[in-house]
């Protein structure tokens, strides 16, 4: 099966008669370029997030459009296929790659891309390569450029995929290669498919995707007619849900008031479980304890309010705090805590949200840059934390009351063993069964169950949404 990658196509030639704004005297393909050029940059020495940075830079030079679309690719594309095209570029360079100034190593891991997952012709490619790699390193190493990239275009990626990833030796390496992920995350994803690992090839390439922009209307505050209104079509799983398949979400009214957001509908699906799962008493204080930037907060404090209940929306850091208030109406408290020392008496709500800091190893379509950013160490530094909050949030809720303990990782370390581990010699806490309950709110889903430890998980490969992990935790 070939690497998503592969199939991510520049949708237009460099030929194409320019058109859109003329900022520079430049064709606009080429300011695209240098937009993708400098936000490749800025990830790269300024831990920028690409989705962050990349809007506004699209904003300020003007382009917008197939403009917009090609730098999008091109930044996006660059940035994923990194691994695959560093050791093509290892065999085209007679320098060793860590030897290369990192900008000129940037500017032909760009070229590689247009060469090898892109339609623009390779003439095109290696040459504007070349005269960006000129204007950023001078001429010499333009030279430099022109070498590496014209030994590129010699073969498709096909043909540099059974050279630089072949089949018959080491399996974990030769997917870390052709799909582009570091060793680590191949290992460790294929161990959180359990039982179903062989589905290991399909869950990298549904990483190297494109996500489609999916929207919530938080209900009572919105209605998916009006998204539906707004170009939006309806999404296959969550109640809430709609897609966006092009322009801007901003533009939407609902969204930029709040009263709708942008949201995966794993992240949806997992928020409503936690307001279906089955509870004895009272049912009128919910928390979310780890609630920024508010997605599932949102959802959650609209549900609440549907629910005569209320919401309380912590975050340990005040601007992530912020962004909170921006999601939820003033139904809703938000506040800054500490989930690990809390300011909340034990015992104090029915329904606790704890979607816990993670690695996001399961976001890996919406943040290109991520799989490269950290190392294994990162699992090890979270997951001490991941066990106080929920020791915390176990203590929150009170007997007959449900936690939602929820991560964007589907990694074991940050999953099952978390949970496993602290409900280990505890006999006041019952396992609910999440993918019934699930089943309850999103009647179309299958394929979240592994096994019978009640456990539920999102794959971008079966579910088109983020991997996405659920336990339902019920205290006697
Ligand atoms: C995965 S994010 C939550 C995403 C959020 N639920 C949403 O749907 O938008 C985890 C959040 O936990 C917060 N956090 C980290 N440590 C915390 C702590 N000790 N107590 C409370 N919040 C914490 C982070 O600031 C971050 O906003």
């Amino acid at each position: 099966m070939p690497p998503a990658h592969r199939d991510q196509r520049g949708r237009r030639g460099a030929g194409r008669r320019p058109g859109g704004p003329r900022r520079t005297g430049r064709p606009p393909e080429d300011l695209a370029r240098r937009t993708a050029f400098d936000v490749i940059r800025a990830v790269q020495t300024r831990d920028a997030y690409a989705n962050l940075l990349l809007p506004g830079r699209l904003r300020s030079r003007g382009l917008t459009g197939r403009d917009a679309a090609l730098a999008t690719e091109l930044t996006y594309g660059t940035l994923r296929g990194r691994g695959t095209y560093d050791a093509v570029l290892a065999l085209c360079s007679d320098r060793d790659l860590r030897r290369i100034d990192p900008p000129l190593l940037d500017v032909l891991r760009l070229g590689a891309h247009q060469i090898l997952a892109t339609r623009i012709p390779s003439h095109a490619a290696v040459g504007t390569a070349v005269e960006l790699a000129r204007s950023v390193a001078g001429p010499a190493r333009a030279k430099f450029a022109n070498a590496v990239l014209r030994k590129v275009a010699t073969r498709d990626l096909e043909a540099w995929l059974d050279i630089v990833a072949p089949r018959g030796g080491d399996e974990v390496a030769r997917l870390s290669v052709a799909y582009s992920h570091p060793a680590w995350i191949v290992s460790a994803l294929r161990d959180s498919l359990g039982p179903d690992r062989d589905e290991i090839e399909r869950l990298l390439a549904a990483d190297n995707e494109r996500p489609r922009v999916t929207l919530v209307a938080r209900p009572g505050r919105a209605t998916l007619e009006e998204l539906y209104e707004a170009g939006a079509e309806p999404a296959p799983l969550s109640p809430y849900g709609a897609v966006l398949p092009e322009g801007d979400p901003g533009a939407i009214a609902a969204v930029r008031e709040g009263r709708a957001g942008v949201q995966d509908e794993a992240s949806q699906l997992v928020a409503l479980a936690l307001t279906a799962a089955p509870l004895e008493g009272p049912d009128a204080r919910w928390l979310d304890m780890c609630a920024g930037p508010g997605g599932k907060a949102g959802l959650l404090a609209a549900v609440a309010a549907q629910h005569g209940a209320r919401l309380l929306a912590s975050d340990l850091q005040p601007h992530r705090a912020g962004l909170v208030a921006g999601a939820v109406d003033d139904r809703a408290g938000v506040i800054v805590a500490d989930g690990a020392a809390p300011a909340w008496r034990p015992g104090a709500f029915d329904r606790v949200l704890l979607d816990v800091p993670c690695t996001g190893l399961g976001a890996l379509r919406r943040r290109p840059e991520a799989r490269w950013r950290r190392g294994p160490e990162a699992v090890a530094e979270l997951t001490p934390l991941q066990r106080r909050l929920l020791a915390s949030a176990l203590e929150a809720v009170r007997p007959g009351g449900v936690v939602a303990y929820v991560t964007c990782s589907p990694h074991l370390a940050e999953t099952s063993v978390v949970v496993d581990d602290v409900l280990d010699g505890r006999d006041d806490v019952e396992r609910l069964d999440a993918p019934a309950v699930l089943a309850s709110v999103a009647p179309g889903l299958t394929g979240v169950a592994a096994g019978k430890d009640g456990y539920a998980r999102f794959w971008p490969h079966r579910h088109g949404t983020d991997a996405m992990f659920l336990a339902l935790l019920r205290r006697r």
